[in-house]
């Protein structure tokens, strides 16, 4: 009973805590953690977000935490290296979840990105996914005006774009995105330090020659372009840039064919730049080696030659290298702190995120687990749950969807079919190649392609794959029914919506090939049907 009193009057005080600052707010929360524990009671359940802990565990470890005294030995229960995607997840989750003493240090905003540069938001938003997919909107539209003709759309003159209106509104976004992460992080009761950190030991990190200390540091400072270091690489562009031009390049070279290349080539296309892709695979979006580029020359015209093994091409506006991203290991003082990292410098941690020195954790890009957004987000999640919550969480890397916005998109999730084969070795292969209905007016040679891979043993779905319109916005959902583990019979029995290109993933009944591993090891191939 008189545990009920006690919560009641705790839920009572936090609700109207609401209105009192954060650090009353905290040492409020942190005598009462502690009165709970101190009496063996784990009723956070009873506490109203965003006061609720996770698991009862919790409240023991929060309250561990006070009773410990690390109050008076370190400034910070966590101190966050990097305002991105992962540090400003874990940093919030750390403080709003579990009233931790959270401080995160990041450098000033620049579009592009350097070793003095950078801004809270980190890659995704301000040089990464946001911009990228602003300019992929802007770019779109030309093709929309080409496909509205079939429609019965005329315009007397051609639609004219204009460049700097798109930077001008690109960049106030961005901005206003600045401002927005700022006032997130103050208001979850998140120190914000401006500069540059760097480890000096195992519960120090010195910002810009000011020392902080802290029971737990997380290192997570994403990545930047690596460029390989040819003759004339000082006149080509990376990503950053790319993306803040200050006028649309003529005629642009882009080389790599990952996820990068693929999708600027569709945004300067669209925008109606000359673009040239040089892959040094047989395919994009994989890894054979073929052409190489070796050589980059100005001539006094001030336009760009790309020498590559293959030829030399001239005449170029701009060249630029989306050819991988490399961590920001160097000069962060991880060497002399004992922080192992693999040979492309990416931070080498367990499955829990922890580093090789305990008390200093990495998420995110700096670790090249899974590159994406979302998945640097899950980790500093995660990895606050297993540092405050008592209860070790896994970041789950499995069946992650990802979409190339490209034009056309992919979106795709789970295995492939190479993936599937090796890892099950039978399974059935589903594919569906149409024409949008759209593209029966339009006129436009637009296809929808779209794979679903099948385990024949158990008939769950192991992997879908798409190409086409909305193929990001589709596997979004299809990614729950995947991770869920939902079977062939389960997206057969669900109706679809009519008419959607969607609506194929429902309605693929005949596989078009089965591929089967006999006894021997060896992989054969039914093709049952060509579609
Ligand atoms: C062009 C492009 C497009 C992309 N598009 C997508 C997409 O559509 N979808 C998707 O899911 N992912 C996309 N990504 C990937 C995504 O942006 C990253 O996976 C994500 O931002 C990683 O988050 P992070 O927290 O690990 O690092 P980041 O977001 O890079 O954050 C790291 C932060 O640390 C700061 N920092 C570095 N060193 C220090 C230091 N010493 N001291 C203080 N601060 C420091 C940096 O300034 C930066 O702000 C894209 C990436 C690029 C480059
Ligand atoms: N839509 C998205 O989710 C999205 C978009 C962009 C980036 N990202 C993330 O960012 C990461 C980095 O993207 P990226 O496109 O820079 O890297 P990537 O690894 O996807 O592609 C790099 C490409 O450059 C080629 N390459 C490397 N060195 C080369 C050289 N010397 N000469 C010629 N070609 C060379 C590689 O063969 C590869 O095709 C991605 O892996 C992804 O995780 C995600």
């Amino acid at each position: 009973m008189a545990t009920a009193t006690t919560d009641l009057r705790f839920s009572a005080a936090a609700t109207s805590a609401k209105t009192l600052d954060r650090a009353t707010v905290r040492a409020r929360r942190g005598r009462f953690l502690h009165h709970l524990a101190s009496r063996g009671l784990h009723l956070d359940h009873l506490l109203p977000s965003p006061f609720r802990l996770r698991s009862p565990f919790s409240v023991c470890r929060a309250a561990a935490y006070a009773a410990e005294g690390d109050g008076e030995k370190y400034e910070y229960d966590l101190f966050t290296i990097g305002a991105g995607s992962g540090g400003m997840r874990a940093s919030r989750f750390a403080s709003t979840l579990y009233g931790a003493r959270a401080a995160v240090c990041e450098m000033p905003f620049a579009t592009v990105a350097s070793d003095a540069l950078g801004g809270v938001g980190g890659t995704c938003v301000l040089r990464g996914c946001v911009p990228k997919k602003l300019l992929v909107y802007a770019s779109k539209y030309s093709h929309e005006f080409d496909e509205s003709h079939g429609f019965g759309w005329k315009y007397e003159t051609d639609p004219k774009h204009d460049w700097s209106t798109l930077m001008t509104r690109k960049n106030l976004e961005l901005q206003r995105l600045v401002d927005f992460q700022t006032d997130m992080l103050k208001n979850s009761g998140v120190t914000l330090i401006e500069g540059r950190g760097k480890i000096v030991d195992p519960h120090t990190v010195s910002v810009d020659g000011k020392l902080y200390t802290a029971r737990n540091i997380l290192i997570a400072v994403g990545a930047r372009p690596s460029i390989p270091d040819i003759p004339g690489i000082e006149h080509v562009i990376d990503s950053d840039a790319a993306l803040d031009l200050p006028s649309r390049p003529e005629k642009i070279a882009i080389v790599g064919g990952g996820y990068i290349a693929l999708e600027f080539a569709g945004i300067f296309n669209g925008l109606k730049s000359e673009v040239h892709v040089y892959i040094r695979q047989k395919k994009v979006l994989r890894g054979f080696d073929e052409e190489t580029p070796q050589a980059i020359t100005k001539s006094d015209d001030g336009l760009l030659s790309l020498k590559t093994n293959k030829g030399t091409v001239n005449g170029f506006s701009h060249i630029m290298f989306a050819t991988g991203r490399k961590p920001n290991t160097k000069n962060l003082g991880l060497e002399d702190v004992g922080v192992k990292m693999d040979k492309h410098g990416s931070v080498m941690v367990d499955e829990y995120s922890r580093t090789s020195v305990d008390s200093i954790w990495a998420v995110g890009d700096v670790t090249n687990r899974v590159n994406l957004t979302p998945v640097a987000l899950m980790e500093g999640g995660a990895l606050t749950h297993t540092i405050f919550g008592n209860d070790p969480i896994k970041p789950d890397h499995s069946a992650v969807p990802s979409a190339v916005f490209s034009q056309p998109p992919i979106g795709q999730v789970g295995l492939t079919e190479e993936q599937a084969t090796e890892k099950y070795g039978d399974v059935d292969v589903y594919t569906s190649n149409f024409r949008p209905l759209k593209a029966t007016l339009s006129g436009l040679p637009d296809r929808i392609y779209t794979k679903l891979i099948v385990c024949a043993d158990t008939n769950k779905v192991l992997g879908v794959h798409m190409c086409g319109e909305d193929a990001p916005e589709i596997i979004q959902g299809i990614a729950i029914a995947v991770k869920a583990g939902l079977t062939k019979q389960n997206f057969d029995a669900t109706v679809g919506v009519h008419p959607t290109a969607a609506e194929e993933l429902v309605t693929m009944r005949n596989p078009t090939r089965k591929v089967r591993r006999n006894s021997a090891g060896k992989t054969n191939v039914e093709a049952l049907r060509q579609k």
